[in-house]
């Protein structure tokens, strides 16, 4: 049997022109859950259609649970589960109706009743899928992708359109799963939630793999404890603001008006930047002291945000 979850090696999938996928590698063992982190149109929806078996690659090799998604999609379907980005489900079924159907194509489903609840949609449980919120038809949506009890889940996006409480218990049951020995393949552009929720992180920009490893791992700093992070106008003269700290600290304009002060970061430090600030006439936003997040890692790798 194969130890890995997904196997990914040398993925191109093209459409016309654009290539979508450009030469993925990702080896994700069983059991943990893997975040697909990238900005609209990275490549993650298109690299998840083809493990599911919904798309065929142009080039490259991938193995799910170690079947081939489309040759072996038949063996392969019943032992995984699969939400895709928007959801779906016919109009006018009723959530519970929905849910029951779904059990019932499995083997040794879970208690429906149980996974409506834990996902909050209880209350919602008699009323037509159409007049659901998006937030509570996603519920349902990740519910039907859970219920046979899958070995390995896809999870497209799947707290998009969430309030944060939805959010919160859509995390509680990844957790629970992830306890259990479940794999979960999700992609997401919500660092918080990569953060929370992965073993692993692959980061995806333009088709290709540009940063993966463990959260802690991505987000590790360099050299020092903590950094100093501001952003303000493009072009500041980050020479003369390090010649207005202590020796060997260190300015960098990491992407256009996102700048970063390396150093020992202390109270004097911070009093001296923004005071730099001010006598450049320039406000300082969204000023920051500590260990840098997946958001700083994909902006000093690629100089764009991960939401833009
Ligand atoms: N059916 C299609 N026909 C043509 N181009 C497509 C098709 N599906 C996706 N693309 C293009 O392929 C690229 C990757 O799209 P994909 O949906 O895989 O990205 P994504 O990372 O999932 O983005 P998002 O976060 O917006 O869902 C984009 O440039 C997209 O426009």
């Amino acid at each position: 049997m194969s130890s890995a979850a997904v196997e990914i090696t040398g993925l191109v999938k093209r459409y016309g022109s654009v290539t979508a996928v450009d030469g993925l590698d990702i080896a994700m063992p069983r059991g943990t859950v893997l975040a697909l982190l990238g900005p609209n149109g990275a490549g993650k929806t298109t690299t998840v259609e083809i493990c599911e078996g919904f798309l065929r690659p142009d080039a490259g090799s991938v193995r799910v649970l170690g079947l081939d998604p489309v040759r072996d999609g038949k063996r392969l379907r019943p032992r995984i589960g699969v939400m895709p980005q928007g959801g779906g489900a016919y109009p006018g079924v009723r959530a519970d109706e929905m849910l029951r159907l779904v059990a019932s194509c499995a083997a040794s489903p879970l208690d429906p009743a149980w996974l409506l609840d834990t996902l909050g949609l209880s209350p919602v449980r008699r009323t037509p899928f159409k007049r659901l919120s998006g937030g509570q038809q996603q519920r349902l949506s990740l519910a039907c992708a859970l219920v046979g009890r899958p070995e390995l889940v896809f999870l497209d996006e799947p707290t998009a359109g969430m309030d944060p409480q939805a959010r919160r218990l859509v995390w509680d049951l990844l957790g629970a799963l992830r306890s259990d020995g479940v794999s979960v393949l999700l992609t997401t552009h919500l660092m918080e939630e990569a953060e929370a929720l992965a073993d692993d992180v692959v980061i995806v920009d333009g088709g290709k793999v540009i940063a993966n490893g463990a959260p802690s791992a991505l987000t590790a700093e360099t050299d020092e404890a903590a950094q100093l992070r501001f952003k303000a106008k493009v072009g500041l003269d980050t020479a003369l603001l390090a010649a207005a700290l202590p020796e060997g600290y260190r300015v960098q304009e990491a992407a256009p008006g996102a700048y970063r002060v390396e150093g020992a970061v202390d109270p004097q430090v911070v009093s001296t930047v923004t005071a730099w600030c001010a006598q450049q006439g320039v406000l300082a936003e969204e000023l920051h002291v500590g260990r840098r997040g997946l958001e700083e890692v994909f902006l000093e790798l690629t100089g764009r945000e991960l939401r833009a």
